[in-house]
């Protein structure tokens, strides 16, 4: 099942900011967990960067609080505020600021100057090798493609021990190839690192890939909140409705159909088939289902080219916009979502309770 979306505050953050300025108001009231990656997902102007800065303290809201795993960052109350500089944390930028005098070795080096021998717990080697950065490190910063210059930038975050990593949006200014050869690496921080990430992001498959947790926001205000499984397939939230709903599925790797490349991954005892045998056998993985990519049959067909055919009960549809019905699901306990035709939905007479079959056809393996 999924991760409790309730967090206790001494082991994750706590925060709460207020922050009026004029055509914006950010009130905000956060319960992150202290481990994984949490993104704060809205549209342009929702808040998401400025609730970063207030979490950075480059923001000074009035009746501000924030605990970092039980450490008092800021509680207006009593008089507190520690000031960036002196907050254990790093942050990662749209794009890249290093130092363009200094080799890259020299931009880690830097960063690490200020950190007390006795808070090191991130080696700079980790880093380094983590980010896989070690052939650049003698480059200077101009002659690193822009995804380079964004992993030397995570590097030196890191480098600095922080307990809090925030990151806006880091992969934004790259493209598509760029981007997609650096996703693997932040995933790989959120699997060897104990350090809770904020990730600003608008890219639905950012949020797939990476998240855990979400925090939904809207015109400063937190819409919503909790773990990625059950915030997604909400069908009161606008994201349900958006062409890229999706849910994502923490499976297992199963099985293997060497003869037709197909890799069967297994959750709630079902089976679902994907193209490609990348995955290791036994690996947990997070698959993603777009709602688009999802149909209904009263019966269990097998005269169809879909391969993913799963017994499913009708939790709840809602009509998001003229033509289109959302239908929501529970397949062995997990939700899924489908759109279809308001059409069909009355044809099929769709209703809450009904047990049906829910026909996949495309399924992403996210990581
Ligand atoms: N220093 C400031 N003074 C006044 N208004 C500001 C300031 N900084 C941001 N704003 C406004 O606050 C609102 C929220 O901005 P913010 O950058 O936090 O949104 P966002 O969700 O991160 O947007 P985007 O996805 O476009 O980066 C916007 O309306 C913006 O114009």
């Amino acid at each position: 099942m999924t991760a409790p979306s309730a967090v206790a505050p001494a082991a994750g953050i706590d925060a709460r900011f207020r922050l009026a300025w004029s055509g914006f108001v950010l009130d905000a009231a956060l319960q992150l967990p202290g481990r994984g990656v949490s993104a704060l997902f809205g549209h342009s102007g929702s808040g998401k960067t400025t609730l970063l800065r207030c979490l950075a303290g480059l923001e000074r809201s009035t009746d501000g609080y924030l605990a970092v795993r039980g450490e008092v960052w800021q509680d207006d109350t009593r008089g507190v505020f520690v000031p960036t500089h002196r907050r254990p944390l790093g942050y990662v930028f749209q794009e890249a600021s290093l130092f363009p005098h200094l080799s890259v070795r020299r931009n880690l080096e830097f960063g690490l100057k200020r950190v007390a021998a006795a808070e090191r717990r991130v080696s700079l080697d980790h880093a380094i090798a983590l980010l896989g950065i070690e052939p650049l490190l003698e480059r200077m910063p101009e002659r690193l493609s822009g995804g380079e210059r964004q992993r030397v930038a995570i590097a030196r975050a890191l480098a600095t021990s922080p307990r809090l990593l925030l990151m806006d949006e880091p992969l934004a200014a790259l493209d598509a190839q760029r981007k997609a050869e650096i996703l693997p690496y932040l995933e790989r921080l959120h699997g060897e690192l104990d350090i809770p990430v904020v990730y600003v992001s608008h890219a639905p498959e950012e949020v797939a890939r990476l998240a855990d947790h979400v925090v939904l926001l809207r015109d400063g205000r937190v819409l919503a909140a909790g773990a990625i499984e059950e915030v997604m397939p909400r069908l009161d939230l606008p994201f349900a409705h958006d062409e890229e709903a999706f849910v994502v599925v923490d499976a297992q790797v199963a099985g293997r159909d060497e003869r037709f490349a197909l890799t069967r991954l297994e959750f709630g005892g079902l089976p679902l088939w994907i193209t490609g045998l990348d995955a290791p056998l036994g690996a947990q993985v997070r698959a993603r289902v777009l709602a688009r990519d999802v149909s209904l049959a009263l019966a269990e067909r097998h005269d169809s080219s879909i391969l993913n055919v799963l017994p499913a009960r009708v939790v709840s549809l809602d009509d998001g916009s003229p033509g289109r019905t959302l239908v929501r699901l529970d397949v062995a306990g997990r939700a899924l979502l489908a759109r279809i035709t308001t059409r069909s939905a009355v044809q099929m007479g769709i209703e809450p309770g009904m047990e049906l079959f829910a026909q996949v056809k495309g399924v992403a393996l996210l990581r």
